[in-house]
Formats: C-alpha cells, structure tokens, sequence
C-alpha cells in the first residue's frame, strides 16, 4: 500500500531498440512540486508526455488517486500539459482559447464564460481577453496557456520547459507566480526544466535524468549538499572530485591516495582498504593560499582562470596530475589572495568538508540501445 497522490511504477519507453526512458519510478504527494532535470535527450519529455498519455508506455503503470490512468487516452486524464512552445489557437481570442477544454467537455456556454473569466482575472490576463492570441507577448501567452489548463481544475499539471521562451527578467517573475500558484491551489506539479535556478528554487523535489535513468531522486539540498554520483555532482556543479584508493588507518584515522597526494577522509567514512573512491568537495569549501602549510589537506595546484559570477568568484585550478579543481571565493577574499593567472596556489579543505560518492557511474556510461 501507498498513499501516493500520482505514482509512477517501472515506467519505460524505447523508440525501436533505441531506449528513451528505462526505468521511471516515483511516489509523488499530493500538492508536490517536482522538477525533472537531465541533459537534452536524456527524456525528460517522455516521461511526461507518458504521464499525459501522449506517449504509450512499454513498460510500467501510473496511478493518479489510486485508480491507474496510463491505459485512459489524453482527454481522461486530469493531467493536462503546459509545454514550451504553447500551442494556442492562433485564430482565437485569448478567452475562447482559455474556454476550448471547457467547450470539450460540454459546459455551457454561461458557465464557460464565467470559469474562463475567473481565470483571466487571478493572471491578471483579463484587459487582453478580446485580444487574439497571436498579439500577444511571450510572458502574455504563457499566462494564457497556464489559464486554459488550470480551468479544467486538473489533479497534476505538467509543465515541459515552460518559461524558456521568455526572456531571464519575465522568467524570474513567472517562477515566483508559479509557485504561488502551485501553493494556493493545492495541484501536484511535474516541471520539466533545464534551468537549475527554476528546479533548485521552485521544486520540493528534484529528478536528476541522465540517459534514460534516473540518477538521483531528492529535495534540492539533498541534491546540492549530498550529490550522490558523479554525474550529479558534476551535473550540478561547483563540486571539485578527487579519485584514489582508500589507504590503510593511520591513528584511526583514513586516507585517499590520490595522484596528487595523500588526503584526511572525514570520520566515519566507511570504506574498505584498498577501495577506489571518488571524494567530493563544494567549491566553497575549498580555501586557497598562495603558501603551502594552512589546512590538513592541502593540494599544490596552478590557477587556471577566475569566473566572475556576483559577489563570489570561481576559481579554476589544476593540479600537477592534470585534475580540476573548482573554489569559490568571496571578492574580498579574492583580493586578498593576490595571485594571477598561472600562479602556484595551495587549494585546502577540512576533512569533514569532503564525502565520497556513493556511485561512481560515468557520465554517459550506460547503454541506451537494446540487444537485438
Ligand atoms: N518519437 C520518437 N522517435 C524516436 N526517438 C525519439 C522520439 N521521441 C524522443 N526520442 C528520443 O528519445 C530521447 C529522449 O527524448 P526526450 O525528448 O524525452 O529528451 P529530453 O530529455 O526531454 O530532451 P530535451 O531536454 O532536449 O528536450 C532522445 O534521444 C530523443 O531523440
């Protein structure tokens, strides 16, 4: 028994031999907000055109309130799709196009107008309702499309990318609306994105695709603080990954050899001797000094280039063995540490700051086509 309000079983799809979707599991809450992520091809869409019944599963079961729903067409759903490119009716107003899955549906004409109207009102949509479709702006439009599905009073709402055709300013407004929305109405939201700032800041839990597969599966500070492969931390970003061989214990305490020398694991890091193992550490961790002697581990390294990105600075090293690093600095810290391009510099961490990774599954490592 679950209590989950839309649940996904096994759900795989293959185009031929070639295999888009694998393997698809998950329990969703009821007024959840989930967010897939993943590189391009690595099918997020299909998962939720299976969801919307767009896209016939090959395997698999999806379950909406306890009643599975992946055998009903399109329109017995309740789980309408919001996608990118919004396919309005172009030779519509926006209110007839808000009204269409109304119309679908039988409701009358009086009774369309007024849900239709209500909707237009809490987008603030209403001065355009008259107005075709085709004149309208991108922010406009997408408000329309998010009104036509949400007049239907659906269960789940799945979005597919839908704030990239708006430019970074309308996209950040529309998040902080979406979300509000999303809380008010109670409705389960899957969000397909490829914007980490959207899925980390709008979703409770994020989906991390890569290949068919799902790699990880959590809230986005799990994901962020405890990326668990190396795709995700790479996926990710600003985690610096150092792979070497747990050494023996020396005074209770355990090691990584690493081609860059030896470094201090935190405690309880549970590995066996002789273990490969890639340590992860977030660039923020990471301190650096242009002499040696200042953390416990320490790693000689070249600086490779600075990344300005606000109030902080990305630092790009590189080690004698050819590895990156990544550290983030303050700009006051930058300034202090008074080092240019090529310069040697010491990158430092404390133990504690570093964890292993629980898999070390290759980015693209896995094959996506069938045996015959
Ligand atoms: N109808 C189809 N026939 C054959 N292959 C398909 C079909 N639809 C999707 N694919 C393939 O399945 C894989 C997953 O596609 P999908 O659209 O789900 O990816 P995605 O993660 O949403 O990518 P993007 O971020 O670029 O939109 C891709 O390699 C795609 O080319």
């Amino acid at each position: 028994m679950t209590n989950a309000h839309l649940k996904l079983d096994g759900l795989a799809k293959s185009y031929g031999r070639f295999v888009a979707v694998e393997e698809f599991s998950l329990d969703i809450s009821e007024g959840e907000f989930i967010a897939i992520m993943g590189p391009s091809g690595c099918g997020k869409t299909t998962t939720l055109r299976m969801l919307a019944g767009l896209e016939t599963a090959n395997r698999g079961q999806i379950t909406l309130a306890g009643t599975r729903i992946d055998q009903l067409p399109v329109w017995e759903r309740e789980t309408p799709l919001v996608w990118q490119s919004l396919a309005l009716f172009p030779f519509m107003t926006v209110r007839e196009n808000v009204e269409f899955g109304l119309k679908m549906r039988g409701v009358s004409r009086a009774e369309r107008r007024r849900r239709a109207d209500d909707w237009l009102e809490r987008l603030g949509i209403s001065s355009y309702a008259d107005r075709n479709v085709a004149r309208l702006s991108g922010g406009q439009r997408q408000r329309v499309a998010l009104a036509r599905s949400l007049v239907l009073e659906p269960k789940v709402l799945l979005l597919d990318e839908p704030l990239s055709a708006l430019d970074a300013h309308m996209a950040i407004k529309m998040q902080g609306e979406l979300k509000k929305l999303q809380r008010e109405l109670g409705i389960t939201f899957v969000y397909v994105t490829h914007s980490h700032s959207e899925a980390f800041s709008l979703a409770d839990r994020v989906v991390i695709m890569n290949a068919g597969r799902v790699e990880q599966i959590g809230s986005p500070q799990d994901i962020f603080l405890r990326p668990r492969s190396k795709f995700v931390a790479q996926f990710v970003g600003g985690i610096s990954l150092l792979e070497g061989r747990v050494s023996d214990k020396e005074d209770g305490k355990r090691f990584l050899d690493t081609p860059d020398g030896k470094v201090r694991l935190a405690h309880g890091a549970g590995l066996a001797k002789g273990a490969t193992a890639d340590l992860a550490v977030r660039a923020d961790r990471i301190s650096v000094t242009v002499e040696p002697g200042w953390g416990e581990n320490e790693i000689a390294c070249t600086l490779i280039s600075e990344e300005f990105a606000g109030a902080v600075v990305n630092l790009h090293l590189e080690t004698a063995s050819g590895h990156s690093l990544v550290a983030q600095l303050q700009q006051r810290d930058l300034e202090q540490l008074d080092a240019s391009i090529g310069a040697r510099v010491y990158a430092s961490w404390h133990p504690d700051d570093g964890f292993l990774l629980e898999s070390t599954r290759q980015s693209g490592s896995s094959p996506r086509v069938r045996a015959a």
